[in-house]
């Protein structure tokens, strides 16, 4: 569905060149959710750019949906962009046109016919929950309601991609889950391929099936959720699965793992655990869905002498056990 080959985006600046993106390779699969995160400046707009053929590549390709976008004469990049729908941070509505007339901007640009707009306007509305409000402005609307507008637009010209860029960032926490709610349901109900943009761990976990990792313009580690959260140690299973602020207490040193509860129960981390002796304890135990399968954190508090056994006894019980100097070593967002 979208398919990034070796892409790199060179700016020239007056010092110097910034290597922006520095031979990106990536698929997304057709009808997922899928995940970029980084920090400021990893490069996360600058391939949102050269998704929607915004920006064009020094070199590599962009696959989206069977077009190759990076090669596109700028006469035909217009009509390949509404296969690409465009959500921001901030919606940018036109204030003095009901959200109707909103939403049916893109199509009027597209030249579609008053009366099919008209039916196609109430669909989309109705999509995203707002077929009551067709006649409302803008200003009369919640910040949510703005981004659901804002998701209608982006849907009308029937894109097979749905780009978010920090789609939720301007929201509450409720707001942002109804939100998120949404992007899911639009994804189950019309198959499209959604790509997010998000420095907030929640958003990845709440919403996405797959994610990638940029950094400095590269792909630091990319997979299902599923698999890079149970990645002990790694840097996406830090962020999205931080581990807990422990108190201090008489805590000697810590051996923490990350599992599948589908590969190791439960009651087998726990029996390991038990089988160390009294002087080895679950310091912090947790189990959550997460990418659709349930994900353990075990943290175990043992003397700094036995961290070796401990290691060996939960890796022999089938979990990828790590010794972790301090339990506040990881940072709570993604960037
Ligand atoms: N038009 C431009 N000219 C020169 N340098 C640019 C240009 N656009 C982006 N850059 C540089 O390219 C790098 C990647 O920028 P980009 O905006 O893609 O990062 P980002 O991950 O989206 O950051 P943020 O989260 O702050 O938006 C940065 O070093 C940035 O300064």
């Amino acid at each position: 569905m979208i398919e990034l080959t070796g892409l790199r985006k060179v700016y020239a600046s007056p010092d110097g060149d910034v290597v922006a993106l520095d031979g990106i390779d990536l698929h997304v699969e057709r009808g997922t959710v899928h995940g970029i995160v980084g920090r400021s400046g990893a490069g996360k707009s600058t391939l949102i750019r050269c998704l929607t053929g915004l920006e064009r590549p020094t070199s590599g390709t962009v696959r989206v949906d069977g077009v190759t976008i990076s090669d596109l004469a700028e006469n035909k990049l217009r009509a390949a962009r509404r296969r690409t729908g465009m959500v921001f941070q901030h919606v940018n509505l036109l204030d003095s046109r009901t959200i109707a007339a909103n939403v049916a901007y893109p199509l009027e640009v597209a030249g579609v016919r008053r009366h099919e707009r008209a039916a196609r306007v109430a669909e989309l509305l109705d999509l995203v929950g707002l077929g009551d409000r067709a006649g409302a402005y803008p200003a009369q609307l919640s910040g949510g309601q703005k981004q659901r507008v804002g998701i209608a637009r982006a849907l009308a010209t029937e894109p097979g991609v749905l780009l978010c860029d920090e789609p939720t960032s301007a929201l509450d926490g409720e707001t942002t889950r109804q939100i998120l709610g949404l992007v899911r349901d639009l994804r189950d109900r019309l198959g499209i391929t959604v790509v997010v943009i998000t420095h907030e761990p929640a958003v990845v976990r709440d919403v996405c099936d797959h994610v990638t990792l940029l950094e400095h313009g590269r792909v630091v580690q990319t997979g299902a959720l599923a698999q890079v959260v149970t990645a002990v140690g790694s840097p996406l299973s830090r962020a999205l699965v931080p581990v807990p602020d422990l108190p201090p207490g008489d805590r000697r040193a810590l051996v923490e793992a990350v599992f599948s509860t589908d590969a190791v129960p439960t009651s087998v981390a726990f029996a390991a655990v038990a089988a160390l002796g009294d002087d080895v304890e679950v310091a912090s135990a947790t189990v959550e869905p997460l990418g659709g399968v349930r994900v353990g954190r075990l943290i175990v508090d043992a003397p700094t002498g036995r961290v070796p056994e401990v290691v060996e006894r939960l890796r022999a019980a089938g979990l990828d056990p790590l010794a972790v100097p301090t339990a506040t070593d990881a940072g709570r967002e993604v960037a």
